[in-house]
């Protein structure tokens, strides 16, 4: 059988149907600081309920695509929507986990009151039922992340691995259509970051909530992720990890030999140089 070639039709832009866009779509996107070009030409859309990793060495701009995303940064060029909407302070739709870190021990701030900061801005009203409303809300993610029995405690004396969770409560309590995670697991041992990558995934899972992950390292969460985005000096890959995460691939994008090895259901990234995105921990988001 032969097929027809396929013939173009004038349609001027205006009359174009619109393209459905993702839960967060970048176009063209690039960011640049001073004549460095971090990235370029970067075109992604993650949809509902899709776990993209965000993967890339020291200084490749993983950190600034978050910040770029949570409205703290502007691009360089190219556009970006977050559900629907240029991102930003009053983009209600994000929820955002940071690393975890050591809190003050003298905190004295409650976990329930952590959790509640995720609700400012949300239009629960000063009355009764505004309070009622709020309180209720709080309680159900705290007791959605196991954190009900120590949502009273000060958040100072409470283990890394507590703190994370009530992270994670806070970032869901607006009930987000977009999870972007900095280097969640960070410092967690094992169990915990089972734990927290675990109540990531319920929640996408059941909310259909699109997650953008930063990592270091994939192994953990290598069973969630549907594609990655690889970024290293400039350049970048997206794709699925059995197309992004092999030998060939990362080669190309780090301009040396790398070796990819599956053991198992891990994968290990080997290479001469020192620079490999799984060698460093990264760091965090700065709110300006
Ligand atoms: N506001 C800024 N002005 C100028 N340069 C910046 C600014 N913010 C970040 N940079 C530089 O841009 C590069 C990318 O930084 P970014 O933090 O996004 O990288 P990253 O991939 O998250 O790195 P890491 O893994 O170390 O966290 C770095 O070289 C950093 O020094």
């Amino acid at each position: 059988m032969t097929t027809a070639p396929s013939t173009t039709t004038d349609v001027t832009p205006a009359d174009r149907p619109a393209q459905p866009r993702g839960a967060v779509s970048l176009r063209g996107a690039a960011l640049a600081y001073g004549r460095r070009v971090l990235w370029n030409g970067l075109d992604l859309e993650v949809q509902p309920g899709e776990f993209l990793a965000v993967l890339g060495p020291n200084g490749s701009g993983k950190t600034s695509l978050m910040r770029v995303l949570l409205g703290l940064q502007p691009l360089s060029g190219g556009s970006v929507e977050v559900a629907g909407r240029p991102p930003g302070r009053g983009n209600r739709e994000i929820g955002y986990i940071p690393q975890q870190r050591s809190l003050d021990p003298t905190l004295t701030l409650r976990g329930r009151d952590l959790v509640g900061l995720g609700l400012d801005g949300h239009a629960w009203g000063l009355g009764l039922r505004g309070r009622k409303d709020r309180k209720a809300r709080v309680d159900e993610v705290l007791a959605a992340v196991g954190a009900t029995d120590y949502a009273d405690a000060p958040i100072g004396l409470l283990s890394g691995g507590e703190q994370q969770r009530l992270r994670v409560a806070q970032a869901l309590v607006g009930d987000p259509r977009v999870l972007l995670c900095d280097e969640p697991l960070l410092s967690l041992d094992l169990a915990h970051q089972r734990v927290v990558s675990d109540l990531i995934d319920t929640r996408r899972k059941a909310a259909d909530t699109a997650v953008l992950f930063v990592t270091h390292e994939i192994n953990p969460v290598l069973p969630l992720v549907d594609r990655v985005l690889y970024l290293v000096d400039g350049r970048f890959r997206i794709g699925p990890p059995s197309e992004v995460m092999t030998s060939e691939t990362l080669s190309e994008l780090y301009g040396t030999t790398v070796d990819v090895v599956r053991v198992r259901d891990q994968v290990l990234v080997v290479g001469a140089t020192g620079k490999l995105c799984e060698d460093q921990p990264h760091h965090v988001v700065q709110e300006s």
